[in-house]
């Protein structure tokens, strides 16, 4: 999978010297900045909700700073690692070297929070001559060297020499995860990539002899428990397998979901009685969970959410109307988040249920009393199907109450929070990893003025920035699942996995159908799903501007308190 090791000769020690003085640099920087930011939003000794919100682009810019600079720090990291093994190749080097010149060339010159809002040193309270003060010779050198037309055909040629591969570049993983990868890549490439755009383009769900097939592979229950009939992986894994599922299709790497999200839920706030039951029969794919949260003037401020649940003898019977519900025709038990406390109007009065549900159909997609609903029809992310859901005096037992607590939902659900925006980071990585695959492919295919399309500088240099963006990304994810693996907190690396790996994703689809011009703009060309799919990935799971206010909201609390 790597290209040659270079040897121990050309092993880039000078490359490391240089990539390490500026992450340190990098670091002092973001102390700086923390402490401008700080003291912009602080009133009364304290950080300010208020002001806050009314500094948004300064905090949110302070969280994307932190965000490249932790994607620095990894694939400097990752350098090292692979050096160390003898794994760091060409390629591998022409990546490290591009992206450190590139994310650095941001940080000083302007980062893209998306393809218009760019946050400058200047929006942190940070001046020019200050900023000029971290402009170390190694990074004015790593920035002069990295970008060069040379290193970004170079990277073009070894892609292209490499078309195929699993991955562009080492992911450094080891072996037993290459095998998963392996296997996942298989099988996506043999039942899900002949059908997935036509699933797309009917507007059809995933065959269930897919779900099947899935379910006997032990895709739901990787990270759960063995003790609980899951296969007892960790989170890196659980990236592994979204990436190639989600490079096949991304409603396959999607599937998983919210077997996840249920299972964490009850893993980590359920009763024994309710791990016992329905651990083992979500990790055998039995039954599929969907997840209730989102109503329709309730989004993003989901504490504020007024679906009621009243107990009445042995059940309690929701009211309310949910909205953008994944995959909730087919799915057996819904994880279900309701006030139960009306005098409690945030938080607080929330609690999270197992409810059951019968599973229904096209034209009769809920055969429940009390539950009634529509499909909304959408650009992308389908194969699952969305809906919006009417519950009235809809009963779910008493039994079902997660961990047999009232009160305790908004914070059971924040628990799971790290798991799914790794998960939901890794789904990035898999569709920016198939725009990369198409723009390639159609790149080397199409000829214009007598040449291949990839021999232009202006399309070779799309697929070479993809690449080490794609590969930065992949670090920065890998690194917060070895986090959560450990048993660290990783709310602040999970959330800027999530957030970097949506705005990677979303600009590798919209550079991969570029370069397929007009046929990219054509239903019949997968590059159009691929674009539709990525533009979810800032939306859920936190949209990019929610993720970008936490970790902000955590760097204040921790990084350059002095
Ligand atoms: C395809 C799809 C599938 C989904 N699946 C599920 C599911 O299975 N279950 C479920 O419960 N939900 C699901 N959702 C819902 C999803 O989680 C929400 O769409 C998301 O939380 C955003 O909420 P909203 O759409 O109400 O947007 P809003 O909260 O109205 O936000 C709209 C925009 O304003 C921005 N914004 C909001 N507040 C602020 C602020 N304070 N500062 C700055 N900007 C702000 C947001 O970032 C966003 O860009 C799904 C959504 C989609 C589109």
């Amino acid at each position: 999978m790597s290209t040659a090791a270079l040897t121990a000769a050309e092993t880039p020690e000078s490359l490391t010297e240089r990539t390490a003085s500026a992450v340190d640099t990098l670091d002092r920087l973001l102390d700086l900045a923390a402490q401008r930011v700080r003291a912009q939003v602080t009133e009364d000794g304290r950080v300010s909700a208020r002001l806050m919100e009314q500094e948004q682009r300064a905090a949110h810019g302070l969280a994307w700073l932190a965000t490249y600079v932790e994607s620095l720090r990894q694939l400097d990291a990752y350098a090292a690692r692979l050096s160390a093994e003898g794994r760091y190749g060409t390629l591998e080097d022409r990546i490290v070297q591009l992206g450190f010149a590139e994310f650095l060339a941001q940080i000083f010159g302007g980062i893209p929070m998306n393809q218009g809002e760019f946050v400058r040193l200047s929006d942190l309270g940070i001046s020019t001559e200050e900023a000029a003060g971290f402009r170390i010779p190694e990074i004015d050198d790593l920035i002069e060297t990295g970008n060069t037309p040379a290193i970004r055909s170079e990277i073009a040629a070894l892609i292209r020499d490499q078309a195929g591969h699993s991955t562009f570049g080492d992911p450094g993983l080891d072996e037993t995860m290459e095998q998963i990868r392996n296997e996942m890549r298989r099988f996506a490439e043999d039942t899900v990539v002949p059908d997935a755009h036509e699933w797309h383009l009917k507007n059809d769900y995933i065959p269930l002899e897919v779900v099947n097939q899935m379910s006997e592979l032990g895709v739901f229950g990787l990270t759960i428990p063995e003790e609980y009939g899951g296969l007892g992986l960790g989170k890196e894994a659980m990236c592994v397998v979204s990436e190639e599922l989600s490079r096949a299709y991304i409603g396959v790497g999607s599937l998983g979901t919210r077997s996840e999200i249920a299972a964490e839920l009850i893993l980590c706030g359920g009763t024994d009685d309710q791990k016992q039951h329905w651990l083992p029969k979500i990790a055998s794919g039995e039954i599929l969970p969907t997840a209730v949260f989102t109503e329709p003037n309730t989004g993003s401020d989901l504490a504020s959410l007024k679906t009621r649940a009243v107990k009445d003898g042995d059940t309690w019977k929701i009211s309310g109307n949910k909205t953008w519900i994944t995959h909730p025709v087919r799915a057996d038990i819904m994880t279900l988040l309701a006030r139960t406390n009306p005098d409690e109007p945030g938080y607080k009065g929330l609690s999270m249920f197992i409810a059951e549900k019968p599973r229904g159909t096209d034209e009769d997609p809920f055969p429940a009393d009390g539950m009634t609903g529509g499909e909304i029809e959408v650009l992308g992310y389908r194969g699952m199907k969305e809906y919006e859901i009417a519950f009235d005096g809809f009963e779910v037992k008493a039994e079902n109450l997660l961990g047999q607590v009232e009160g305790e939902g908004f914070k059971q659900l924040m628990q799971t929070f790290e798991g799914a925006r790794i998960q939901t980071a890794a789904r990035a990585l898999g569709v920016a990893q198939s725009a990369l695959d198409l723009g390639l492919r159609y790149a080397e295919e199409r000829i214009q003025f007598g040449k291949p399309l990839i021999s232009f500088p202006r399309v070779s240099d799309k697929l070479a920035l993809m690449t080490a963006e794609l590969m930065i990304a992949r670090q920065l994810t890998y690194f917060s699942s070895w986090q959560k693996d450990s048993g660290k907190r990783c709310d602040l690396e999970a959330g800027m996995a999530k957030l970097l790996g949506a705005r990677v994703a979303w600009a590798a689809a919209d550079n991969a159908l570029q370069i397929h011009g007009g046929n990219g703009f054509a239903l019949e060309y997968p590059v159009s799903r691929v674009l539709c799919d990525a533009r979810i990935l800032n939306i859920f799971e936190g949209a990019a501007e929610i993720q970008a206010q936490v970790i902000a909201r955590r760097l204040l609390e921790t990084r350059g308190n002095q």
